[in-house]
């Protein structure tokens, strides 16, 4: 992957500017050495971190979804890889392309996970300096990606946060609707669409968020509802099916959702559900955007034809928290994420300024 290409809006960024991280709860804990993961699937009845020692560990805590989000994955998995390092001296260049394949295989849809990793490719095939040397490059880069990621973060926040103010011109405060975790849980910072939202409650602005629920997994009720109580954010949690009644009958001004992978056309895939809320956005004339780090941008995709959708296990649908609601029997198709088409979308706000889907393909870079 390219190097990022910072654009700030309307910048410099206040200092003030979601400065006070007190109400934010954190995914994971860092200090160099290491590694523990908040365990997502105990959310929101119990709160542990658990040890993530090296690939191996973080493979199975991304594939089982005890972390998930897609920048939240990239980072655990290159923490999961820098941590290797420590503890495996067998770790050579072969091995360590071997590690990135078995890492990108985790989750399919989230690209993040495959930019961040693969840009050790370029370390490893680095001529003129010796393989101890390409070792410490990619120690560097690994930790990169990590620290990286809150620098972003702030930048997106408030390019999106700038572009709200633009498109509502006299607006005092918004209604906004969003599905999934998008937030601090769904990444080592603020988050994404749920950062914004964050971001308009901060600022004074927000009036309320319509949440949904987000079957099957209730990432909606289990994670972004714990994390808006948490933070003392005006919210009302809904069901899926409730989002074109709720649009019909209260003043929604914006759809925020977040991204798994943005072809280089602006088709989106994002959670299973998003494609039906810009489908209700375009009949109710509703602006919908995604809100999209760079790191989620899959410049080697023409079109959103060319996204793997990621297909989970059955009973994901027929169970609740463990518990069988349906027949054991039921055939069932459950997709876990899926692709809205860039015509349905507003602006794609980025970390690399706000683009309408036509122009955002002159912004990345080949
Ligand atoms: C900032 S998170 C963006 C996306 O990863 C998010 O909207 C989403 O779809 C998460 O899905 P999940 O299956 O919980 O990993």
């Amino acid at each position: 992957m390219a190097p990022k290409i910072n654009k700030i809006v309307n910048g410099p960024i206040p200092d003030s500017f979601l400065a006070d991280e007190t109400k934010r709860l954190d995914s994971l804990k860092f200090d160099g050495q290491r590694l523990e993961v908040l365990d997502q699937l105990l959310l929101p009845h119990e709160f542990k971190y658990i040890p993530v020692n090296d690939v191996s560990d973080a493979f199975n805590v991304i594939k089982s979804m005890q972390v998930r989000g897609a920048p939240l994955i990239a980072v655990v998995g290159s923490l999961g890889l820098l941590l290797e390092f420590n503890k495996n001296s067998e770790l050579n260049i072969e091995t360590i392309r071997e590690k990135i394949e078995y890492l990108i295989s985790s989750r399919p849809t989230a690209v993040d996970l495959r930019n961040s990793v693969t840009g050790l490719i370029p370390i490893l095939e680095t001529e003129g300096i010796t393989d101890d040397e390409k070792l410490a490059k990619c120690q560097e880069y690994l930790l990169n990606v990590y620290t990286a990621e809150k620098l972003q973060n702030r930048i997106l926040l408030w390019n999106a946060y700038q572009e709200l103010l633009t498109a509502f011109p006299g607006k005092e405060k918004f209604t906004v609707m969003t599905i999934c975790n998008t937030g601090s849980l769904a990444t080592v910072s603020w988050g994404t669409a749920l950062g914004v939202i964050r971001a308009l409650h901060s600022e004074n602005r927000l009036n309320l968020a319509y949440v949904l629920e987000t079957r099957p997994y209730n990432q909606g009720i289990r994670l972004t509802a714990t994390e808006l109580l948490h933070g003392q954010v005006p919210f009302k949690l809904i069901t899926d099916s409730m989002a074109a009644w709720a649009m019909k009958n209260h003043q929604v001004d914006c759809v925020l959702v977040g991204a798994d992978n943005v072809a280089r056309n602006g088709d989106t895939a994002n959670k299973i559900g998003t494609y039906m809320l810009a489908v209700l956005c375009k009949h109710h004339n509703i602006n919908f955007y995604p809100v999209v780090p760079f790191t989620t941008i899959n410049k080697n995709i023409s079109s959103g034809e060319e996204i793997k959708i990621e297909e989970r296990a059955a009973s994901e649908l027929l169970r609740v928290n463990g518990v069988l609601v349906g027949n054991s029997e039921c055939p069932v198709w459950n997709p876990a994420f899926d692709v809205t088409p860039a015509h349905l979308i507003t602006k794609i706000l980025t970390d690399f300024g706000n683009w309408s889907p036509a122009a955002l393909e002159e912004q990345i870079p080949r």
